[in-house]
């Protein structure tokens, strides 16, 4: 059987480091089990430095976990790698930066003590029976020579993984699939994309790095995470089950119809609201209202959809508008039970584009039968 991409989500780490948000233990629980019942393989669960009440919550995720694979992140420190302890994990993250930049200012440490560090650490975290990914932060701002010296170091202590983090959101999928082409093609270790979206880039440079041959990419629900936030889950799960890899490997066998309530439930539990333009999940990203879009639905659904949104567990909607066309305005009366002949509905339009400008919304069900009343009395103005 094929293998599949492997989609390991970090909505309970990274998203949860989006400025102000903060789940309680019941919300990383809900959400945990939800991405488990919809098919995601991994998830990265939280920061066990953290403290004792972050450690009970990963350690009760890791028990109430049936399928997926828990990941907990860790600075490569031997303190952090000791809190993981007996917290049921099956993998760690050890994190480590990787650019000059960072390694300097942040750590001041030359690369070879770095280097020599990942035997140790990996050889500390393998102890706990843990399985170990290799965190390059930073590593888009890192040359590729250095990235495969910590590949290499990596893989050779026993590392089964090497995560290469675009820190800052600042590749392009060019780049990106140059990047991890050179890291997969280079090491015999999976390569996991972790992909931020300052430039609006982080589904593409995550589609890059899989056509490239990484073997994961994190994503989070609604594409939470520090600052734009990482990669989307509902955009990378949807467009991996549309866009096929040529590689032979399957997408992510992932059930896209419970992607909305995910997602709600992650905009109740974090607070940030969704816009009604979100990809896959925004509440009008199938709601039609131009004319010509409206009629060549009616004919055919697939003259409009770039997929069927039932794939979602959504479905078209069509509304009055500005830009409403006869057969738009005759279609949505009927299903009021109202027959409209071409001259009224033309009489409508006139009407309801005025008044959509001047209420800039569509009318509800109430309000068009309203219009429909004032044709009827008046012959000419309909919506006043
Ligand atoms: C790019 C990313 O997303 S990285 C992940 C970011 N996630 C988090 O920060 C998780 C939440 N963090 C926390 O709760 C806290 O920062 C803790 C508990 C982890 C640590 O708290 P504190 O001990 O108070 O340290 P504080 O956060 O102020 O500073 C971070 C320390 O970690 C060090 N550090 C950062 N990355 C690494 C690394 N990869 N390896 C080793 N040390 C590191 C910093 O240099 C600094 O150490 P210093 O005090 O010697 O300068
Ligand atoms: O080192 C890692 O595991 C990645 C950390 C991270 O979240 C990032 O660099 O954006």
């Amino acid at each position: 059987m094929a293998s599949s991409i492997v989609i390991n989500d970090t909505t309970l780490r990274d998203g949860e480091q989006t400025a102000g948000v903060a789940f309680s233990a019941t919300e990383k629980l809900a959400i945990a089990t939800a991405l488990e019942q919809a098919g995601i393989a991994e998830l990265e669960v939280g920061v066990p430095a953290m403290g004792a009440e972050e450690r009970d919550v990963i350690q009760s995720l890791c028990s109430t976990l049936q399928h997926a694979q828990t990941m907990g992140w860790c600075r490569m420190l031997p303190q952090d790698i000791a809190n993981c302890q007996g917290l049921g994990l099956d993998w760690v993250d050890l994190s480590i930066p990787a650019s000059d930049q960072q390694r300097q200012s942040k750590l001041g440490v030359s690369e070879a003590t770095l280097l020599s560090r990942i035997e140790s650490q990996v050889d500390a975290a393998l102890s706990l029976g843990l399985q170990v990914c290799i965190g390059m932060e930073d590593a888009s701002r890192a040359s590729i020579s250095s990235l495969l010296r910590i590949a290499e170091a990596s893989q050779r202590a026993g590392a089964s993984r090497i995560r290469y983090a675009d820190t800052l959101g600042i590749l392009d999928p060019f780049a990106c699939y140059e990047q991890i082409t050179a890291l997969v093609q280079g090491g015999d270790i999976q390569v996991e994309m972790h992909a931020h979206n300052d430039l609006g880039l982080a589904t593409a440079n995550s589609l890059a790095a899989i056509r490239a041959g990484a073997y994961s990419v994190n994503t989070t629900v609604t594409g939470l995470g520090e600052r734009a936030g990482n990669a989307p889950l509902e955009e990378v799960v949807a467009a991996l089950a549309l866009t096929p890899v040529a590689d032979g490997r399957c997408a992510p066998a992932t059930d896209l119809t419970q992607l909305p309530a995910i997602c709600a439930l992650v905009e109740q539990a974090s607070g940030r609201h969704l816009s009604a333009q979100k990809s896959i999940v925004g509440q009008r990203v199938f709601t039609h209202e131009s004319g010509i879009h409206v009629a060549g639905l009616l004919k055919d659904p697939n003259n409009y959809q770039a997929f069927n949104p039932e794939l979602v567990g959504r479905e078209h909607q069509m509304v009055l508008g500005k830009h409403s066309g006869v057969h738009a305005i005759q279609s949505i009366y009927k299903q009021l039970g109202i027959e409209l002949n071409r001259q009224q509905c033309q009489q409508l339009r006139h009407c309801l584009r005025g008044w959509a400008e001047q209420h800039k919304r569509c009318p509800t069900e109430g309000e068009m039968r309203q219009f429909h009343q004032q044709l009827l009395t008046s012959g000419t103005s309909a919506a006043a």
